[in-house]
């Protein structure tokens, strides 16, 4: 088997849909480890792959993990596995407490988003030497690379990319929600406002990726003494600029916090 996950929750689920619907893996290559084994057991029957036990790891090429941080110092041993490599989407969980835990320093560890389920992740990824040699970066290089961008990046940065990137889909979903909000409170119907919003950000996402800076786009759809000018000053006036700034500030602290965790 090529690859075992190793907690299917929220992201586990993304990454195993966007995986099988890309094909770079095939069901069979693919089993699937939780503590909820009714749940694993569904998904397992939903998707045509397997579900593996604790021992049954040994069989198998590479294991991702995809547990909740506080959860990997008490399950890490009995993952270790000699001639396996192990990619890690844990937030603040570094490349030298995945090497000290597991024993080998075949780890690669990435951070990707839940837009692995439609193709469009983006997953940053760093590995130490070994891990290289072994073919385990170009593994998941390829692995990711099926479901989004895959940006190489500096072990330091990783914490900030997580706190904007990967806690992004939540920042960009409240914002919806209080686009929707405005728009009900003036009276739009409510399923109409929250399709607009959710239509707006995959849209405003396009036009952006066009442009070298993203004030162009909102002086663009600014008309001198028009509504967006009116709107923009609510924007300013409400601090929802330093409101952001400091979400991104707070979350990459918080991966910090949970690296400092798991050197105890
Ligand atoms: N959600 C996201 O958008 C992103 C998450 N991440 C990272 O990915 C990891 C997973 O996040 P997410 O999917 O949101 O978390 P979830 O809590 O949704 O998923 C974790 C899964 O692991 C299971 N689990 C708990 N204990 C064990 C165990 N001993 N053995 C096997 N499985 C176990 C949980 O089961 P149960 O629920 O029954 O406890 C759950 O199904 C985290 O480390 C997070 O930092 C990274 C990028 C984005
Ligand atoms: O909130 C979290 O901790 C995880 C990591 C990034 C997205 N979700």
């Amino acid at each position: 088997m090529k690859l075992a996950i190793v907690g299917v929750g929220k992201l586990g689920l993304s990454l195993l849909e966007g995986i099988l619907k890309r094909g770079v893996l095939s069901a069979q290559d693919i089993g699937l480890m939780d503590a909820n084994e009714v749940r694993v057991a569904q998904l397992a029957e939903k998707f045509g792959v397997r579900t593996l036990r604790p021992g049954e790891l040994a069989r198998v090429s590479r294991v991702l993990i995809s547990v909740q941080p506080r959860i990997f110092p008490e399950i890490s041993e009995g993952l270790a596995q000699p001639n396996t490599g192990y990619i890690s989407t844990m937030a603040g969980v570094s490349t030298t407490s995945l090497i000290r835990r597991l024993g080998t320093r075949r780890v690669v560890r990435v951070m990707p988003n839940l837009a692995a389920t439609i193709g469009h992740a983006q997953t940053a990824i760093t590995a130490p030497r070994e891990a290289q040699d072994a073919g385990d970066l170009d593994f998941a290089r390829s692995l990711f690379g099926s479901v989004g961008q895959v940006y190489e990046l500096q072990e330091h940065l990783f914490n900030v990319f997580t706190g904007m990137s990967a806690s992004g889909p939540a920042y960009m979903a409240v914002v919806a929600e209080a686009l929707a909000d405005g728009a009900v409170r003036m009276g739009l119907p409510r399923a109409l406002a929250q399709e607009l919003a959710a239509r707006l950000m995959s849209a405003s996402g396009e036009l952006l990726l066009q442009r070298p800076h993203p004030a162009m786009l909102k002086d663009e759809v600014a008309s001198p003494g028009g509504t967006t000018i009116a709107g923009l000053q609510a924007l300013e006036h409400a601090g929802v600029r330093a409101g952001l700034i400091e979400a991104v500030v707070a979350a990459t602290r918080r991966g910090n916090e949970l690296g400092q965790d798991q050197t105890e």
